[in-house]
């Protein structure tokens, strides 16, 4: 097990550039099935749930060529086999974005079940139904087993917006018979950038960024050089970071607009940044305290489907609560596990109440002391990084594969800000 030591103290400062994001090149490794063709996917970020997805294709068959850092041509002409490996499937949560794309081009799709964080109950019952409405019979022996000899386009109400579920169905839609309509769909900048890549492959799909879908399927898919958006969640972090350690950041290469409903969140704690095209900057003078609600009512900061508060940021920002003047209450509502963490975060000296398994009230600003830590899930270990940066003293992070799984190069990228961060091999 590898793992993070940080001497905390020490404000970030200077300039950092946004990688490709995750939620965005999982799918679309995913959606290169569709094609005999050669794909291009640029911005691709360099971390271990991209080299899962990447080993899953080649064990399809395909060929995958590093064309530069982070920019990869694809190509798989006829499909081996139509199951995901089990070792790799039970690595990440994202191998059952292989169900949609296996099924069009294979008539079948074996999923042992997928693995991921440990935040709770991760549904699957949406994919289900998503396929099953497209014409798929599905076993459940040990694995997934979906076969459908032909898909047929349906008119289909999600019962809920499930992001990969969306994706499945869409996947799986554009190459059924006939129109597909989606309602309910997730609408996330990573369903969005899927979407758009299947379009420029030449698939007909309608209401992109709405959460109704219109997809008329085509016979046929090509090729396509598609570059995906930054990822929203690890600007997010880094913002958190830099409020939490009072430092100074230059984030370049980021989507401004992905980040408008974190910014309502990080203003109700008095954290704000400002934006020049894809560049945003941090400011260290700011006034960090909680903007009460009217009649000085403590505020919440809850998550929600797109365009909600994401939920992959509630731990971050609660982190970054404990380092405000004033009282907060963070209401996860979509992960039953999510904010276990913070009895990690009470122990290094925070003041949270964790009401339940989804509310949390932090009031600040306190001092962490630093710990030992082991990451949970990707977004709890990063908060873990933040809090160890924002502490005195020094800090020990295990686990750290469940925070490279969604955060490229982190230990370096850090360093060079002038973070006290060593990673060390094997411990
Ligand atoms: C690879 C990938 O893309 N993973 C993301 C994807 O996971 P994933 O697609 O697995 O997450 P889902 O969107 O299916 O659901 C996430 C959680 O939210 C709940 N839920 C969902 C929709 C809804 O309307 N109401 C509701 O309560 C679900 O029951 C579940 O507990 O989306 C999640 C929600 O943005 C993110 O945390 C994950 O990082
Ligand atoms: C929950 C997350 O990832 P995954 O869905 O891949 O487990 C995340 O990115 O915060």
């Amino acid at each position: 097990m590898n793992e993070y030591l940080i001497e905390g103290g020490y404000p970030v400062g200077g300039t950092i550039r946004a990688s490709g994001n995750k939620n965005a090149a999982l799918p679309c490794i995913a959606a290169t099935l569709l094609t005999d063709e050669p794909v291009v996917l640029r911005n691709i970020p360099d971390i271990e749930d991209v080299q899962v997805m990447l080993d899953v294709y080649r064990s399809f068959g395909g060929a995958v060529e590093k064309l530069e850092p982070n920019a990869y041509r694809m190509v798989l002409g006829n499909i081996r086999q139509s199951e995901v490996p089990e070792d790799y499937a039970r690595k990440i949560r994202a191998s059952i974005l292989f169900a949609g794309p296996l099924l069009a081009r294979t008539a079948k799709a074996v999923l042992p079940p997928p693995g991921g964080d440990v935040i709770g109950r991760r549904r699957l019952d949406t994919h289900f139904l998503a396929l099953t409405e497209l014409g798929a019979q599905v076993e459940i022996n040990g694995a997934f087993i979906f076969s459908a000899p032909a898909l047929t386009g349906a008119d289909i109400f999600l019962d809920e917006a499930s992001v990969t579920a969306t994706e499945n169905a869409v996947m799986a839609a554009v190459l059924a018979k006939g129109q597909t309509i989606l309602t309910n769909a997730a609408s996330e900048p990573h369903v969005q950038d899927l979407c758009r890549m299947l379009v420029a492959m030449g698939a007909r799909i309608d209401g992109i960024g709405s959460n109704i879908l219109t997809i008329n399927g085509v016979e046929k898919l090509g090729g396509c050089d598609f570059k995906i958006g930054a990822d929203f969640m690890e600007v997010g972090s880094f913002l958190g970071l830099a409020a939490a350690t009072r430092g100074e950041l230059i984030i370049e290469e980021t989507r401004p607009m992905d980040l408008r409903p974190a910014k309502v969140a990080f203003s109700k704690l008095g954290i704000t940044w400002e934006h020049e095209g894809s560049t945003l900057r941090v400011a260290k003078d700011q006034q960090l305290k909680v903007n009460c609600d009217i009649g000085g009512m403590i505020p919440k900061i809850d998550d929600a489907p797109w365009p909600g508060f994401p939920p992959d940021l509630t731990s971050i920002i609660t982190v970054v609560a404990t380092q405000v003047e004033g009282t907060v209450l963070v209401h996860e509502k979509m992960f039953e596990s999510r904010m276990f963490f913070v009895d990690k975060l009470i122990g290094m000296g925070a003041r949270i109440v964790l009401c339940d398994p989804h509310r949390a009230v932090v009031s600040g600003p306190t001092k962490l002391t630093g710990t030992e830590l082991t990451s949970p899930d990707v977004r709890a270990g990063m908060a873990m990084v933040i809090a160890a940066m924002a502490a005195e003293g020094k800090s020990v992070i295990r686990n750290v594969y469940q925070i490279e799984r969604g955060y490229e190069n982190l230990a370096a990228r850090l360093s060079s800000l002038g973070a006290r961060i060593q990673r060390r091999d094997d411990c």
